[in-house]
């Protein structure tokens, strides 16, 4: 029996924690076959990003259409694209109906705050990726740069997850996992699903390891929805697979900064 196929479009980190090296772990850890697209290399470890070389948007297409032409992919993620170019050709192909349950990480900046975005790539986002998209999955500061709006409480990110629906996504979830210390003591998620709001609550893990808890979280989504999962079922399942990792990689000191999860951690608690 073969197992479920995702394909991941996104930027190498080089330390291993975030981007590519995140997807193609989660997806393994859950089993299912990854395959990906490179959209940019990027010189990065725990304390930051040093250099990106984008890919040219052509042969980002060139793997995508090689991947797409022989394996049955059932789930696609995007995390960094890094250009406008590269957003819009990936756009143009989940138009023509290529890229099945697409998962959508609008990546702009590092969680050491160095930018993986062209400025003008935002307006591409809103404009002709989300439309396509089953799911997109901002963190705060995205949503607020997405929206041109300020998140400051909880009813500002159920209000921003509705606004990114009004911007044509069928669904977007908010995610709340970066300001330190939570009112509630909780990692909150906003999740609009096309129709209300429900949150996504876990414990809060106290540790500087939070690199490629976005990624993690977006590709463990598509891993999910490869399976057959349904939307509201995959996006609860990254949910407990992304909060397993950090707190299963709370206690590594791997690098100086903002150290990597471990994917793996689910495997052995299931
Ligand atoms: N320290 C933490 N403890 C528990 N959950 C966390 C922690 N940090 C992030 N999360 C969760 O990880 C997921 C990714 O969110 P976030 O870190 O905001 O994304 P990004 O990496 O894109 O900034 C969310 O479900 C969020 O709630
Ligand atoms: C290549 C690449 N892609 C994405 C991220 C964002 O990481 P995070 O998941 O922590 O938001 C990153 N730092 N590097």
């Amino acid at each position: 029996m073969n197992p479920p196929v995702a394909l991941t479009i996104a930027g190498s980190d080089s330390g291993g924690g975030a981007g590519i090296q995140a997807d193609l772990k989660t997806f393994a850890a859950l089993r299912v076959f990854g395959t990906s697209a490179i959209t940019a290399l990027t010189a990065q470890n725990t304390l930051g990003v040093r250099g990106v070389h984008a890919a040219p948007t052509e042969f980002v297409v060139a793997q995508i259409a090689a991947v797409l032409d022989d394996l049955p992919v059932a789930a696609v993620k995007t995390g960094m694209l890094a250009t406008a170019a590269t957003v819009t050709a990936v756009a143009d192909l989940a138009a023509q109906g290529r890229l099945p349950h697409l998962v959508v990480d609008p990546v702009m900046v590092s969680s050491s705050g160095d930018r993986l975005l062209e400025p003008e790539a935002e307006a591409a986002y809103r404009d002709r990726l989300f439309p396509h998209a089953s799911v997109v999955t901002p963190n705060l500061r995205e949503a607020e740069a997405l929206l041109g709006a300020t998140i400051r409480s909880r009813a500002d990110q159920h209000e921003a997850a509705r606004a990114l629906g009004d911007l044509g996504a069928a669904a977007a979830v908010v995610k709340g996992g970066h300001p330190a210390g939570d009112p509630d003591g909780e990692a909150v998620d906003v999740v609009w699903d096309g129709k209300e709001t429900h949150e996504l609550r876990a414990r809060w893990v106290d540790t500087p390891n939070n690199h490629g808890t976005g990624c993690s979280f977006a590709s463990a989504t598509a891993a999910f929805l490869a399976q057959g999962d349904d939307l509201r079922t995959a996006l609860a399942g990254a949910k407990a697979f992304v909060t397993k990792a950090i707190a299963g990689g709370a206690a590594w000191r791997l690098g100086a900064g903002h150290g990597p999860l471990d994917h793996f951690a689910w495997a052995q608690v299931k």
